[in-house]
């Protein structure tokens, strides 16, 4: 599947038409995770489809998604803005980060500087960096790129052996665990309890995908994540803020929106 994506992103960004500069202020992803609201950092995605599950949320508002996120404590956003596999759009990232106030990252496939500089117009604070997608050396470009350019960066990986193979190039400061399998689209937290020990100390690290229940949540972070990123039971929850305050096992009194 990731080859056939990244397949696609090639032909994009062949034609792809740079936007103007969003006028917007930086906020950090990695402060942010770093001082959550709750005990462990939140990082609530907007995603209406995806290659594994289709259509999620057929009643989308990106903007809308995003401000109850915000009333309901996430500590940051992630805005899928491929348009050709999960229904997204760049215009809905500049719409958000516009809306509120916390920091925005930018779910794409990034594997050209022409696309960092992209993200930059379109405002985002951070992006994602999916290792595998491209070499190594080629990733810690685009990442000092990002830095220079203000933004911050999420560095995926889906295995040990991808760790490891770019810690032997670079060190990132916020690294992603993705329990899902690209190839099979099975999730497993089991991912997550068997990369952390790799992840250096001086790093933080976020589970990412298959997090839907608060034993989810205690079990990554007693692996040592200092972070989730949640998509898929937030965009299927009643109101995605419910899905929020449900996932820690809170009360919805105050969050109905
Ligand atoms: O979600 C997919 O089907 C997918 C397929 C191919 C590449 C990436 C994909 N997902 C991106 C993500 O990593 C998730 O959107 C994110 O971690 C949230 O996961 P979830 O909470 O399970 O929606």
């Amino acid at each position: 599947m990731l080859e056939t994506i990244l397949k696609t992103k090639k032909q994009e960004i062949d034609t792809l038409s740079m936007p103007a500069y969003e006028q917007v202020e930086k906020r950090s992803l990695y402060q942010a995770i770093k001082h959550p609201t709750r005990t462990v950092g939140l990082i609530a995605e907007v995603k209406k489809a995806s290659p594994s599950k289709g259509l999620i949320r057929a009643d989308f508002h990106p903007v809308d998604i995003a401000k109850t996120y915000e009333a309901a404590g996430a500590d940051a956003i992630s805005v899928l803005t491929d348009q050709h596999y999960f229904k997204g759009h760049r215009d809905f990232l500049t719409a958000i980060k516009k809306e509120t106030s916390i920091p925005i990252m930018r779910k794409d496939f990034i594997i050209d500087e022409l696309q960092v500089e992209e993200s930059l117009r379109i405002g985002a604070d951070a992006i994602l960096l999916i290792a595998g997608t491209v070499p190594d050396q080629k990733l810690f470009e685009l990442y000092q790129s990002a830095h220079e350019k203000g933004m911050q960066c999420l560095v995926e990986v889906h295995a040990a052996s991808e760790l490891s193979s770019l810690l032997s190039v670079f060190t990132p400061e916020l690294i992603g665990i993705n329990n899902r399998n690209l190839k099979t689209f099975e999730t497993s937290l089991s991912q997550t309890e068997e990369i952390a020990s790799l992840v250096p100390q001086q790093c933080t690290f976020i589970s990412e995908s298959g997090i839907h229940t608060f034993e989810d949540v205690t079990r990554v972070q007693k692996a040592g994540a200092g972070g989730v990123l949640v998509g898929e039971s937030f965009m299927r929850a009643e109101t995605p803020s419910i899905g929020i305050t449900n996932l820690f096992g809170e009360s919805n009194d105050e969050t109905t929106s």
